[in-house]
């Protein structure tokens, strides 16, 4: 059964591309999500990608308790597809005709693919758009922000396991020093925490140097005698394997999809590891992108908004005691209780 409220698919009229808009639900406002330009092995498989993000935008916007619904735009590109910047510039047109279309039901953001120098494109053909870069009035990059919410959801982890929200003398361990990772880093050694770091990027030793933080290899920080690992470089890191290896007490990381599989969470439950899933722990950049950008607040109230990512994580953890059940099951509990309620 299609539980979307609208799916538009439109051979984009310049590009030649399919443009697929996945509007999953707009129960508790305009829906928003990113705007995915990828390869695919063909363009059902776009379509399949569409359905899922979207449905876990409204995921993710009902559990922060953020007033918007979920969508996703996907372009599905053919294998090899190369675009020059006149045919990126034409994908980006058709990309804001079809959200144009829909008359703000939808907004768009930066995803796989796309960054806030494309929004700024999209922008030009419609005002439903968010995250365009900050020299042109938007809220640019976003992991500083999305950094500051994973800080938010450690607080609220380290009161649970050990009584306080302080994190000084707190083992950690932080898988990937990119955007999201070198501000979360930096936020983290400020606070006192005693870090062990890794990337694939030998040269982000440097910033582990500078910050005081040691450094190990990606299979070894796994496990590492840590209180918490922080996933922050790609999704799907969380297998039955590496669950079976995991000497700390809590995962909490932005990183996307780390779940390898929906199963892995039970997992973790078994084994005592406390487990808060990423689309709370990594909700701080589309916050205050959402809360500045198109619910025009100031970037002081943007900030208070992503520091209640602390709140939601603590109601997460007491709803998933509540009915015995793991975080990720009390997340979709509190999603559906939102969207009932509205
Ligand atoms: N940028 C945001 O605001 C934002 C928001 C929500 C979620 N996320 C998610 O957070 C994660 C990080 O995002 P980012 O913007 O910092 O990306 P990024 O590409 O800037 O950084 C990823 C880092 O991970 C490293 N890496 C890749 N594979 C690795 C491995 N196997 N072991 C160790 N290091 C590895 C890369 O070298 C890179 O330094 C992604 O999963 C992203 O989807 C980001």
């Amino acid at each position: 059964m299609l539980d979307h409220e609208q799916v538009l698919i439109r051979r984009g009229p310049r590009s030649g591309l399919p443009v697929i808009l996945a509007l999953h639900s707009t129960a508790l406002g305009p829906a928003a999500g990113g705007v995915r330009l990828w390869h695919y092995p063909g363009w059902r498989d776009g379509l399949t990608d569409a359905l899922r993000l979207s449905a876990a935008m409204t995921l993710k916007f009902a559990v922060t308790d953020l007033a918007r619904g979920g969508g996703k735009t996907v372009v599905a590109m053919p294998q090899g597809t190369r675009l020059d910047p006149a045919r990126r510039r034409d994908v980006l047109r058709d990309v804001a005709e079809v959200i144009d279309s829909i008359g703000g039901r939808y907004a768009a953001g930066p995803d796989v693919g796309t960054s806030p120098a494309d929004m700024a494109v999209i922008r030009e053909f419609t005002p439903h758009v968010f995250c365009t870069p900050e020299d042109q009035g938007g809220s640019g990059d976003s992991s500083p922000h999305t950094a500051r919410g994973t800080l938010a959801a450690l607080r609220a982890v380290s009161r649970r396991l050990y009584g306080e929200a302080g994190l000084k003398g707190l083992r950690m361990g932080l898988i990937g020093l990119g955007h999201v990772g070198e501000h979360l880093a930096r936020l983290l050694a400020a606070e006192g925490v005693e870090l062990t770091v890794t990337d694939i990027d030998a040269a982000r030793t440097r910033t582990a140097e500078e910050i005081g933080a040691a450094w190990t290899g990606p299979e070894e920080i796994i496990s590492a005698d840590v209180d918490i690992l922080i996933p922050a470089a790609l999704g799907g890191v969380l297998t039955t394997r590496v669950v079976r290896d995991l000497r700390c007490r809590a995962v909490v990381g932005p990183a996307n999809n780390q779940l390898h599989a929906a199963e892995v969470a039970d997992l973790l439950y078994q084994r005592g590891i406390v487990w808060i899933p990423d689309y709370v722990a990594g909700a701080g950049g589309v916050i205050n992108a959402v809360t500045t950008e198109l619910h025009h607040f100031t970037s002081d109230d943007a900030r208070a908004r992503v520091d209640t990512i602390e709140d939601i994580v603590t109601e997460l953890l007491r709803t998933a005691d509540d009915l015995g059940v793991t975080p990720a099951q009390a997340g979709h509990e509190m999603a559906q209780r939102r969207i009932r309620a509205a």
